[in-house]
């Protein structure tokens, strides 16, 4: 090389190190520059979430203030200012679907799933689009279904709620506007209650609630018009996939997937229907911000369900959106391993401990749900359902419910609110880990009392 081509070289050289060392040494300072206003809310939290609680509750930044400390807010069963002592003679609670077994994932994600909100966040009733809905945030759920597998969403249109228990009577409304005559509602026993109970209290003349599909599918074909049909599936209380029972032209399907996540069951195929609703309240366990969405086919039936939203509440929460776009986020970042993984371990080490208990009695049995294989993970996987649909088998135990709650001290839902029989029980295996460890310990001393019974009889 000539001297002259040597000492361009180097000069390059040098300028390329020099501009290197500039764009780092800057990005360090900005990296490093302190935050402002943001850390006064960073240190309330983090304050409140040192508190502790045993293991047996939690302290809110919302909670009760006592000696200038928000004050631990213990599980069911315990006690105390710091929820140590367990309380004697506490009834096992197994009747609501508080999704709280999802707790202890989010608070090993604390860093990733926090969200700071600020005074002026969002004031406006709209978006910048004049929309009630985030655009972000229908992006992510778009993908999140298809990271799941578990629905189509391309081509259809999105609606939010407030819960999927809003959505439930939106799509009610929505789908009996255009019916020549009120729509009949049914759904097949055993079934959700809210389906019944939401119908019958916003009573309209638009429809009325008529009991189970079964019946109708049973009667004459002129029976079957103007129908909806509530599908839920995986079934509450019973945890099985089902399909509707009902079709024909003046059918239509409300299909409830408030269940089909990976958490629950094995996912055999997207689901892809007219009308589908989810929630976060059983994906992420975030009952309490009350965020669902219907996936819709018919441009007409989403129009109305946005009406039907704009006239009950002028949209949902702008607060809430974030935190599922968060959320979501956070469910998105490796794919849905993580929380889809401790979701059906956890589900799942819930339903073998109650069989391998109740394999012991002949007195209670459990529903069976046979292995299947789930496109999400790509195996066959055992079943994890949400409740257990416990049988009372013997002839004289006609209401299982009462049985359960007289000499086990459990409470569970009675088969009567399902439209089901009352010798079967709902038992909520969604709560904390303390609820369902209660349960498990109340349902082992009744099936052992069964086996001391046998023996004395035997002898
Ligand atoms: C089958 C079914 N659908 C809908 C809901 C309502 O959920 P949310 O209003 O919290 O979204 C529930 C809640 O338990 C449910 O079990």
């Amino acid at each position: 090389m000539a001297k002259t081509d040597q000492n361009r070289y180097r000069l390059v050289c040098f300028i390329v190190s020099v501009a290197l060392n500039v764009f780092l040494i800057a990005n360090l300072c900005i990296s490093r520059k302190p935050l402002s206003w943001s850390t006064r809310a960073a240190a309330e939290a983090e304050a409140v979430a040192s508190i502790s609680c045993s293991g047996h509750g939690r302290a809110f930044l919302d909670g009760l203030i006592e000696n200038g400390k928000p004050v631990c807010e213990c599980n069911a069963c315990y006690g105390g200012p710091d929820c140590s002592q367990l309380l004697p003679n506490c009834v096992a609670d197994a009747d609501s679907g508080d999704p709280l077994f999802l707790e202890p994932f989010w608070l090993k994600n604390s860093g990733r799933s926090t969200v700071v909100i600020p005074g002026w966040h969002r004031m406006s009733y709209d978006y910048s689009d004049n929309s009630y809905i985030s655009q972000e945030l229908e992006k992510n759920i778009r993908k999140l279904h298809a990271i799941t597998k578990n629905a189509v969403t391309d081509g259809r249109y999105i609606v939010f709620g407030a819960g999927s228990t809003q959505l439930l009577n939106a799509a009610v409304y929505a789908l009996s506007m255009n019916m020549s005559s009120p729509a009949k509602v049914v759904a097949e026993k055993p079934f959700y209650p809210v389906y019944k109970e939401q119908t019958e209290f916003f009573k309209a003349k638009l429809f009325e609630f008529h009991g189970d599909a079964s019946l109708l599918r049973n009667g004459t074909s002129n029976t079957i018009e103007n129908v909806i049909e509530f599908v839920a599936s995986p079934n509450n209380p019973d945890g099985n996939l089902k399909k509707a029972v009902l079709e024909g032209p003046s059918v239509k399907t409300i299909h409830d997937y408030a269940y089909y996540w990976p958490h629950y069951t094995a996912i055999p195929a997207p689901a892809d229907e007219d009308l589908m609703i989810f929630t976060m309240s059983k994906l992420t366990g975030h009952a309490g911000s009350r965020f669902g969405w219907a996936i819709v086919k018919d441009k007409d039936v989403y129009e109305n369900m946005l009406k039907y939203k704009s006239l009950a509440d002028s949209g949902t929460s702008k607060d809430t959106q974030l935190r599922a776009l968060k959320l979501i986020k956070v469910v998105l970042e490796d794919g849905g391993q993580g929380i889809f993984n401790f979701a059906y371990k956890t589900m799942r080490g819930r339903w073998t401990k109650l069989n391998h208990v109740l394999s012991l009695s002949k007195r209670f049995k459990l529903q069976e749900i046979p292995p299947s294989f789930c496109k999400y993970s790509q195996t066959v996987r055992g079943a994890s359902p949400a409740f257990a649909w416990l049988k009372c088998a013997k002839e004289e135990d006609s209401n299982c419910h009462k049985v359960l709650h007289h000499e086990a001290n459990i409470l569970g839902r009675e088969g009567g609110s399902f439209n089901a029989e009352d010798r079967y029980v709902r038992l909520s295996l969604v709560k904390s880990a303390d609820d369902f460890n209660l349960l498990l310990d109340r349902l082992k001393e009744l099936v052992s009392m069964e086996e001391q019974n046998q023996l004395v009889i035997s002898f």
